[in-house]
């Protein structure tokens, strides 16, 4: 433990501060002693456990703090001398003098994986602009990388610091996972590894389930105990699975893996064929897996608030062209574009959060992968299996009872639950279940396989 003594002429009252805290969570009315600490401790992250004890020394003229930091092990020396926060970033501001900063709410620190790749790319200028959590509400991001990605992450930090975004009040950049998480509220899991040409699904889910395994650990030892998981990087189903099990102590039910760009596909074309705008398609379930077994759900989906099946009345086209059009539109974007979707997964990112922090219009639901524990509709329990949810937006969310089914709706959904129950046994290793059997069925695919 390293201790430096800090003294600083201090006049009025002070709050007594003791404890493990990061500087810039020092409440004292001496601003100069603030600031000194702030400027000492700038390069230590926050998960360094920095002890600060500040007394008052000499009378009512002087704060005396004692600032212990633990010392860095010679293998983690590396990352002492990387800074967590990043340029611009780094700067502390006095937001309550300024008049227009008075009612923002209090800051919420988001963290997102992956955060140098392609969906990042449109999602954090999504996220730092205010259209995701509102016009009031500063927030923090926190730029997850690899050695591989250093330097991009840098480039997408700067791009961040020029585009001046008010509400962007901290960006930090790093590569551990225990310091990224460190007390977010919402972690964005879109880091993963492409499956690459003659890679085996088996050999991806244990890959990728590898990096879902450490990155649930570290959100089980260091996030907010009410954080908000939404998984993206494929299979984003069992790696949900696989990060919610690995962090037993937050709840299962804050994690969820993206199957809202599947929903926002499945609209545009329901309302394509019925030659309506999409903003009139509503309660659109995806069932499943998010991939090509996913189930979108044209039983209970309506179209100006009548039933699909009553407006489109070729069921073959639904049972058939509809269906796979859904579930193979990753690909043929992937043909087009050279590259998976990504502007228009991130936009789907953000509508599954605004789903869940605003109220779910009445009579209306949304689709998302969440755990089957506790499903009033004979799910198998124990999965991450998409299904219709609703939320009064705040974070939480309820599943929709009153929903019918018929046998071509549960034949399909009993696939692509078959899918992710043979997923689930792939990856025993990861989720503490023993050990691994992997035995896929034949036409497991990806949204962006063809
Ligand atoms: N659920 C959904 O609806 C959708 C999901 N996806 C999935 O989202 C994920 C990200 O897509 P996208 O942003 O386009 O991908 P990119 O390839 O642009 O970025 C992915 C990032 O993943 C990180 N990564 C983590 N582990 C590895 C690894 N072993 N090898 C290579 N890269 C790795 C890399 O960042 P770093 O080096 O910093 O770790 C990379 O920047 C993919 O898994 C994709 O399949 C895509 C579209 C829709
Ligand atoms: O398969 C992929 O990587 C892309 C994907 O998930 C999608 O487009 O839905």
């Amino acid at each position: 433990m390293a201790v430096a003594e800090l003294t600083s002429p201090a006049t009025g009252a002070y709050t007594k501060t003791t404890g493990r805290l990061h500087p810039s969570q020092l409440s004292l009315s001496s601003t100069r002693l603030s600031d000194q600490l702030r400027r000492s401790f700038r390069p230590i992250p926050r998960s360094r456990n920095v002890k600060i004890t500040c007394s008052v020394k000499y009378g009512l003229f002087f704060l005396c703090c004692q600032v212990q930091v633990p010392t860095v092990p010679a293998e983690r020396e590396e990352l002492k001398s990387k800074p967590e926060c990043y340029g611009v970033f780094c700067l502390t501001y006095d937001l309550k003098a300024e008049e227009e900063t008075r009612s923002w709410k209090k800051l919420i620190n988001i963290a997102v994986s992956g955060a140098a790749g392609m969906i990042s790319n449109h999602l954090l200028f999504k996220l730092a602009s205010g259209e995701v959590f509102g016009p009031d509400q500063p927030i923090a991001l926190k730029l997850l990388g690899s050695e591989r990605s250093r330097q991009a992450l840098e480039g997408v930090a700067m791009e961040l610091e020029d585009s001046l975004f008010p509400l962007l009040r901290e960006v930090s950049i790093g590569i551990d996972p225990y310091e990224v998480f460190q007390d977010v509220e919402w972690a964005l899991l879109i880091g993963a590894k492409p499956r690459g040409p003659g890679m085996e699904r088996a050999d991806l889910l244990d890959i990728n389930g590898q990096i879902f395994a450490e990155q649930g650990k570290a959100l089980n030892a260091v996030a907010s105990r009410n954080v908000k998981v939404i998984v993206v990087g494929n299979p984003c189903n069992t790696n949900a699975l696989i990060c919610l099990k690995n962090a037993p102590n937050i709840p299962a039910k804050n994690f969820h893996a993206l199957t809202r760009l599947d929903e926002n596909r499945a609209k545009c074309q329901l309302a394509l064929k019925a030659g309506v705008f999409y903003d009139k398609v509503s309660n659109m379930t995806i069932w499943g897996n998010h991939s090509t077994t996913q189930v979108p759900d044209f039983l209970n989906a309506r179209i100006n608030g009548v039933p699909v099946t009553e407006v489109i009345k070729d069921r073959k086209w639904l049972e058939e062209e509809f269906t796979e059009t859904v579930q193979k539109r990753g690909g043929l974007l992937i043909q087009k574009w050279g590259r998976s979707s990504a502007a228009s997964t991130a936009v789907s990112i953000v509508d599954a959060i605004k789903s869940l922090v605003t109220p779910t219009p009445e009579g209306d639901w949304f689709s998302s992968g969440v755990y089957t524990n506790g499903n009033p509709y004979g799910i198998t329990q124990d999965i991450v299996f998409s299904m219709p949810c609703r939320s009064k937006g705040d974070g939480d969310y309820e599943l929709v009872k009153d929903v019918i089914f018929d046998d071509y709706l549960w034949k399909r959904i009993s696939k692509s639950e078959a899918e992710l129950l043979a997923e689930k046994r792939c990856v025993a290793h990861l989720t503490g279940e023993g050990i691994a059997f992997c035995d896929l069925p034949e036409d497991t695919m990806l949204p962006g396989e063809m």
